[in-house]
């Protein structure tokens, strides 16, 4: 488990003291996939850099199996280092090595047997599905695949924790996908804890079971990846939900909808883990003399369940519309009127 108590990290600087971490209390459980969200400048790579005790805490302190990283020295620093692997936004990789000694230089560092090295790096290679690219120099490899050895890399050690510095932030959409498949797939097989910090939700919606928002330095929110989807408090907590819900909600698109489904009510339902299942239109028509149009639909997997958002119009008499709507809420489905006649 990783803990941090009442951490805040200040840098001098030539203006005075300057806060990146601001007393910050977090938790994160073995083998969990834990992201650190938020905009440029808001702490994050200082977060990442006291997990793995590069940077001291300035108060506070930063718990890590147990011991006080930032208090631990020599042999047993290197130890908890050596649990802490990283990969980062740009690759890091060594231009000059094929692909397998790329992933294998760590195991020489260490001073692993070259028969052993080589039996880690085939098993590495095929776990991280880079079979066939092993006498590829990184320039002949694309993006996704310099990324693939990053994390065969660091994988190499038999790390505890994955610390994953904006990882997919350089590649495209796809690419962004299949490297967070692999990052799951690696937390499964391997049971390692890994904690991604990023500035897209989509990354958290994607493989996340819990998540931290980080504003000024400040942990704003926290909680189940579901839970802050669901009910974001932190104004920027609810920006960065809009990101990955509401493809349709630029202002622009909304009012088209009103123009366009001027009758009745067009309504957002909130659908979260098990409500998602519910034949919740199927309902509504057959107990109310409404017609239900669904007018936009997005409904996306998360690590514990599905969410979404669904726009529908409900037309009928203002009685029947509002029986409907009170009856959504019943059923605990969060809606909001986006407009009525
Ligand atoms: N070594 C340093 N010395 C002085 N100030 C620093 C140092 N490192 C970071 N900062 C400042 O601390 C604040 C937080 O920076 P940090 O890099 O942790 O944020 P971030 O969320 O990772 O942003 P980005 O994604 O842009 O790196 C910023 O105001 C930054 O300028």
């Amino acid at each position: 488990m990783i803990q941090l108590n009442d951490v805040t990290k200040q840098y001098k600087t030539s203006n005075g003291p300057l806060t990146a971490v601001d007393q910050v209390n977090l938790k994160i459980q073995d083998g969990e996939i834990f992201g650190i969200i938020g905009y440029s400048g808001a702490g994050k790579s200082t977060m990442i850099r006291l997990f793995n005790g590069l940077e001291k805490p300035t108060s506070g302190s930063v718990i890590v199996n147990g011991e006080d990283i930032s208090k631990i020295k020599g042999a047993k620093l290197r130890n908890a280092r050596h649990k802490i692997s990283m990969v980062f936004q740009h690759f890091n990789l060594l231009w000059s090595r094929t692909v397998e000694d790329n992933i294998a230089f760590s195991l020489e560092v260490a001073g692993v047997k070259k028969e052993a090295r080589k039996k880690k790096v085939a098993e590495l290679i095929e776990l991280v599905g880079l079979t066939g690219r092993e006498k590829a120099y990184p320039s002949q490899l694309s993006g996704g695949q310099k990324q693939r050895v990053g994390i065969a890399r660091a994988l190499a050690n038999d790390p505890e924790v994955l610390l994953c510095d904006e990882a997919t932030s350089a590649l495209d959409p796809e690419t962004t996908d299949a490297i967070l498949d692999l990052l799951r797939s690696v937390n499964e097989k391997l049971n390692i804890t890994i904690i991604l910090i990023t500035h897209e939700m989509h990354v958290i919606r994607k493989i996340c079971n819990r998540v931290a928002v980080m504003e000024a330095g400040k942990v704003v929110e926290q909680g189940d990846v579901l839970q802050v989807f669901e009910s974001p408090k932190a104004l920027v907590t609810q920006k960065f939900v809009q990101q990955v819900t509401d493809t349709a909600g630029h202002k622009e698109s909304i009012q088209q909808m009103k123009e366009q489904y001027s009758k009745g009510k067009l309504i957002k339902l909130f659908f979260v883990g098990s409500t998602t299942e519910q034949p919740i239109i199927t309902k509504l028509i057959r107990q109310f003399e409404v017609e239900v149009n669904i007018v936009h639909g997005n409904i996306s997997p998360t690590k514990s369940g599905p969410y979404g958002t669904l726009i529908v119009q409900i037309a009928g008499s203002d009685e029947e519309v509002e029986k409907a709507v009170i009856y959504l809420a019943a059923e605990g489905i969060k809606s909001e009127v986006l407009t009525h006649e």
